[in-house]
């Protein structure tokens, strides 16, 4: 019998969230394609698609964003926590620990309220805790600042430029949703023993920054320093995976075509990156990869996934890339929270079974 590994293939869930069509490398929020919605839109209004089912009109949105505005300032409980934390831990752990301790103040059924309240300060944390590693007093949130601009002005204190608002916010948005993911389903996991939002969440960071998973686009980068220049790229690539080594931002469980986030992100960093030869680079690692994975792995179809271009897309807006997987976290935790107010309407606990392959008892 075949070993049974990574529930490949069962269905966890129904959902009218997202769709991931991975045949043919398509995403679809709630009815719209992904890639439009991310160019068009701000973070606001999909989070109120994602959450509430439908794009807000003029004064919903306005209603919706200074909700989520007044809830951007840290908790004392969080702020004690922050100022008392080790400087050196990583901010994917902090985030983690920070949100644990919200869970005191959540209670089960899941609400939009609390969904609306956890999403609007995982910046400020992330930012709180970006300052305090590198010794640097806290901004304070400015609620007049969409909250993507927000996000980079808590972070550098700067006004942020619009271009970077413009880019980073289609990633944010085309990186709240994807389908039955590890961190989604963590999250659907532990709320359905009814526990509650915010230990959802903080389950769904621990398994968010894993490598695997949210944790390779930081890898990205490391992979294309080490490469350094095109004429290395082919012989760099080819000893990696004789090696047996995963190339970061390649291969995906569903898509067996690129994702189509990759090429939305590729078009977004372009616009930004004319000229710069580490995105040059990029291009030249992405197509050398593609065709060397096919060479040493034939027929699994392995393509560019989202974090490849994660990584050229934060690079371009001078994120540091201890910054990326928490900054994934700050767009994905709208996709857990539509996942988490979903699975309280139909709950039941999640249990699958295992096989014993241990010895039986004398
Ligand atoms: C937001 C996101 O989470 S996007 C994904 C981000 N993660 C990465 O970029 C990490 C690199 N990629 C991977 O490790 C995998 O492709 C995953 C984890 C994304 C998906 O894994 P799975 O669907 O379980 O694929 P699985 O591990 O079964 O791989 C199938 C085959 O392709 C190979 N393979 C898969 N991805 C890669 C890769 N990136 N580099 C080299 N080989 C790979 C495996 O070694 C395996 O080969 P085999 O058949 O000889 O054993
Ligand atoms: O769907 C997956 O398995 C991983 C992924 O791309 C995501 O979570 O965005």
């Amino acid at each position: 019998m075949a070993k049974v590994t990574g529930l490949d293939g069962i269905v966890a869930a129904e959902t009218d969230i997202g769709h991931v069509d991975g045949e043919n490398g398509h995403l679809i929020y709630r009815g719209y394609w992904a890639k439009e919605l991310a160019v068009h839109y701000e973070y606001e209004e999909i989070a109120h698609l994602l959450w509430v089912g439908k794009l807000p009109d003029a004064s919903e949105k306005q209603q919706f964003t200074a909700r989520l505005a007044s809830s951007r300032e840290l908790p004392l409980t969080v702020r004690r926590l922050l100022d008392n934390i080790p400087r050196e831990m990583p901010i994917m752990s902090v985030l983690q620990t920070a949100i644990a301790l919200l869970s005191g103040e959540f209670s089960w059924p899941p609400t939009l309220e609390q969904a609306i309240s956890l999403t609007a300060v995982v910046p400020t944390i992330i930012a709180y805790s970006y300052r305090s590693q590198l010794g640097l007093a806290p901004i304070e949130p400015d609620n007049q600042l969409s909250h993507t601009a927000n996000y980079l002005y808590m972070l550098t204190g700067k006004q942020p430029e619009p271009a970077h608002i413009k880019a980073l916010n289609a990633y944010l948005i085309l990186g709240m949703e994807h389908g039955m993911n590890a961190s989604t389903f963590a999250a659907r996991v532990v709320l359905s023993t009814q526990s509650d939002m915010a230990s959802a969440v903080s389950a769904a960071v621990g398994a968010m920054k894993g490598p695997l998973h949210g944790g390779a686009p930081t890898e990205v980068i490391a992979m294309l320093d080490a490469i350094g220049n095109k004429e290395h790229a082919e012989a760099w690539i080819r000893q990696a995976l004789e090696r047996g080594d995963r190339l970061m931002g390649f291969g995906h469980r569903i898509y067996k075509t690129r994702d189509p986030r990759a090429e939305a992100l590729r078009h977004v960093t372009e616009a930004l990156s004319s000229n710069d030869p580490w995105f040059d680079l990029a291009i030249h690692v992405e197509k050398t990869a593609i065709a060397l994975l096919e060479e040493y792995k034939p027929g699994r179809r392995l393509y560019t996934n989202v974090e490849f271009f994660a990584a050229s897309i934060m690079r371009a807006i001078a994120l540091p890339s201890e910054l990326f997987t928490p900054t994934f976290t700050a767009a994905r935790v709208v996709g857990w929270s539509a996942h988490l107010l979903e699975q309280a309407q139909v709950n039941r606990i999640f249990r699958p079974q295992s096989v014993y392959t241990g010895p039986m008892p004398e």
